[in-house]
């Protein structure tokens, strides 16, 4: 099956010491993939090293096979939300996803595209600084999407969204996915997570499970978030 992102023994220390090492797990073409961890356990540094944004101490990490600062126009290939990709806040919406679309490389229909997708259509002439998290959470992922891209890295991506933003990005990533894409979506809210993930990577600077949601579900009784615990507990053991 067609891989789409892949970590081969990626290792990151910062300082002195490993936010994340020999981390080696695929992201297959069709698959929501579920990266979990505690605070700090190198979710966010795992993420960066695989779109460019730091370089490895060791070990690769690679999309569509290359390393994502060589791809040609990577927004139409690789969508990316991650922490801390603040927008402008005097910025329209509609201007946002503008510079995002310019930058991508894309037709301007994107923009018209990209809001409708996310709901944002009505709130696309407010600027930024007036949006509650969830529309600056929708706003990321908007942003993401302008390219048509299909691989998305999202981080944290259900932060702040209400219950009804939680059951479109759940459907949203089971359709981008039953369509051929993939996503590597790092997440705290095992139990949603659950809903979306067919394979979760446990992470806590070293992998502590990688596999399918139901080997996962399996380990804690049928649940991913007993098993997340299971797991933790036996590796603090
Ligand atoms: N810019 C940085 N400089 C130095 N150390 C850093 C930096 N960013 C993160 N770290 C350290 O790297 C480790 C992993 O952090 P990272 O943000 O990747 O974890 P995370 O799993 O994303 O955490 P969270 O769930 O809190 O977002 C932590 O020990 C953190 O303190």
């Amino acid at each position: 099956m067609t891989i789409h992102a892949s970590f081969d023994h990626f290792s990151k220390k910062r300082g002195s010491r490993f936010a994340v090492e020999d981390l080696t797990f695929d992201v297959r073409a069709g698959t929501v993939v579920g990266l979990i961890g505690p605070n700090g356990a190198g979710k966010s540094t795992a993420l960066a090293g695989l779109t460019g944004l730091l370089e490895p101490t060791s070990g690769r990490a690679t999309v569509f096979g290359s390393d994502y600062r060589t791809l040609r126009r990577p927004a139409t290939k690789v969508g990316v939300y991650l922490e801390g990709m603040d927008v402008e806040p005097g910025l329209t919406g509609r201007r946002h996803l503008q510079i995002c679309q310019l930058a991508a490389g894309v037709d301007r229909e994107s923009v018209d595209r990209v809001l409708d997708q996310v709901d944002l259509v009505a709130d696309a002439g407010r600027r930024v600084r007036d949006y509650s998290l969830g529309m600056r959470q929708r706003l990321g992922i908007a942003s993401a999407l302008v390219g048509s891209p299909q691989l998305l890295v999202l981080d944290e991506p259900a932060n702040g969204l209400d219950p009804e933003g939680i059951q479109w990005l759940r459907w949203f990533l089971r359709d981008f996915a039953a369509d051929g894409g993939s996503a590597l979506v790092s997440s705290h809210q095992l139990m949603e997570l659950e809903q979306v993930a067919d394979e979760v990577v446990i992470l806590k600077q070293r992998t502590l499970f990688r596999g399918s949601l139901d080997e996962a579900k399996a380990m804690g009784g049928g649940s991913l978030e007993s098993a997340y615990f299971a797991i933790l507990g036996s590796a603090a053991e």
